[in-house]
C-alpha cells in the first residue's frame, strides 16, 4: 500500500502530514505509532525526520472539513498541536477549496482561516486555540492538591522559578524567567525529569515552556515538548505562555502579541469569551506560517522494513523553506 507524506513546518516544528482519506484501507493505531517512530527519527527517519506526524482524517460528526491527530515523534498522541493545525488548515483548504472552516480536534472543532501572509510569500493561518483549563485534572498535575497551579513555586523541581499549569488543551507548565535562564540548562533539566514517565508530579508528562518579556507584547518561548524534547517552536506552548502574559504579567486581552521562539514568529491575540458556545472561559487566536516543504511516497512495506534506508527517500522539494529563511532573517525585531 502507497502511503504519501508531506514535510510541513509551522515556524520550523515539523511534521508529516499523512492523509488516512489517501489510502487503500485505513491504518491501525499500532501502524500509526511505529510509522510515526521510524519516519520521524532524526538520524534514520525520512528527510531528516521531524517533530511527529499529524494524521488526516474524515470528520465523525458534521460541521469540519476534516479531522487532525497529532502523534508526537515518541508515538504518544496528543490532543492539540498550534504549529500543526495551521499546516492541516492550508492543507484541507487547498483540497476543499475553502479559506475559513474547523477542522476536528480531540476536544473540539476548532476555527481556522488563510491569514494576511506575516511577509511576502509566507503562507498564514490562524487558528483558534481552545479548550483552555486550568484545573489540575485537565492537566495530569498533582502537586499538594492543589486545584489549580497559579504563579506558584515547585520546590521539587526549583527554588527560584514560579510556574503556571494550563491545558489548552494539551497540558503546559509555563514560567516567566530572564533571559540567562531562558538559555540555560534549567528548561532541558526540569522538563526531562517531569516527561521521564514515573515522576508524581506530571505522571503522563507536560510540555514545558520558559518565557522571556522582550517588551510590550513581545515574547520569547522556548519549548522542551512532552514526546519530543526541545522543539524550534510549540504553537500551543506560545499560546499558553501568551495567556498567562495576559493573566498574570501585564498583557491584555484582544491586544495582538508577538512571539518570538528559535524556529521563527508568530502573532497570538488572547481572548475571554462572551460567546457561551464557545468551549471555555479563554481562547487564543494563534497566527503564524504553514510551510510545505515536499512531499514523496513510499510503501507500507517499506516502512515496516527496517532494512530499508528512509534517508535515501527523494523528496519533491517546494523551494518554500528559502523563502522562510528570509523572513526569519528579517526579525531583526
Ligand atoms: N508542537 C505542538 C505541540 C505538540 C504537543 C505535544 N508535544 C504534546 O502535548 O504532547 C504545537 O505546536 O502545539
Amino acid at each position: 500500500m502507497e502511503i504519501t507524506l508531506t514535510k510541513v513546518h509551522g515556524s520550523d516544528n515539523e511534521f508529516f502530514i499523512l492523509d488516512q482519506t489517501k489510502l487503500e484501507r485505513p491504518l491501525t493505531d499500532p501502524e500509526i505509532i511505529s510509522i510515526t517512530q521510524r519516519v520521524s527519527d532524526r538520524k534514520t527517519g525520512l528527510w531528516n525526520g521531524a517533530d511527529g506526524v499529524l494524521v488526516v482524517e474524515s470528520p465523525t460528526h458534521a460541521g469540519p472539513i476534516g479531522k487532525m491527530r497529532v502523534i508526537n515523534a515518541d508515538g504518544s498522541e496528543a490532543s492539540m498541536c498550534g504549529n500543526g493545525i495551521r499546516t492541516v488548515a492550508r492543507y484541507l483548504g487547498q483540497a476543499h477549496q475553502q479559506s475559513d472552516f474547523k477542522i476536528e480536534t480531540m476536544y473540539a472543532d476548532l476555527l481556522v482561516k488563510q491569514a494576511t501572509p506575516l511577509a511576502p510569500g509566507i503562507k498564514t493561518f490562524q487558528a483558534e486555540i481552545s479548550p483552555i483549563s486550568f484545573a489540575a485534572k485537565d492537566l495530569g498535575l498533582h502537586w499538594q492538591d492543589l486545584p489549580e497551579l497559579h504563579h506558584q513555586k515547585i520546590g521539587a523541581l526549583s527554588d527560584q522559578l514560579f510556574f503556571t499549569a494550563v491545558a489548552v488543551p494539551n497540558p503546559h507548565l509555563i514560567s516567566y524567567v530572564d533571559h540567562e535562564t531562558l538559555v540555560g540548562p534549567e528548561l532541558g533539566r526540569i522538563a526531562s525529569y517531569l516527561n521521564n514517565g514515573d515522576n508524581p508530579i506530571f505522571p503522563s508528562g507536560v510540555n514545558v515552556s520558559f518565557v522571556e518579556v522582550l517588551g510590550d507584547n513581545h515574547l520569547f518561548v522556548r519549548t522542551y515538548e512532552r514526546g519530543v524534547g526541545y522543539t524550534n517552536a510549540c504553537g500551543t506552548g506560545m499560546s499558553a505562555s501568551s495567556l498567562v502574559y495576559v493573566l498574570e504579567q501585564g498583557g491584555h486581552f484582544e491586544q495582538e502579541l508577538t512571539i518570538q521562539n528559535p524556529g521563527g514568529m508568530v502573532k497570538t491575540i488572547v481572548h475571554e469569551n462572551t460567546d457561551p458556545a464557545r468551549h471555555s472561559k479563554y481562547w487564543v487566536s494563534l497566527v503564524g506560517n504553514a510551510t510545505f516543504l515536499g512531499s514523496t511516497t513510499v510503501t507500507l512495506d517499506q516502512l515496516n522494513d527496517p532494512q530499508f534506508d528512509l534517508t535515501k527517500v527523494d523528496f519533491a522539494d517546494t523551494g518554500e523553506q528559502v523563502q522562510y529563511r528570509n523572513f526569519v532573517a528579517s526579525l531583526n525585531i
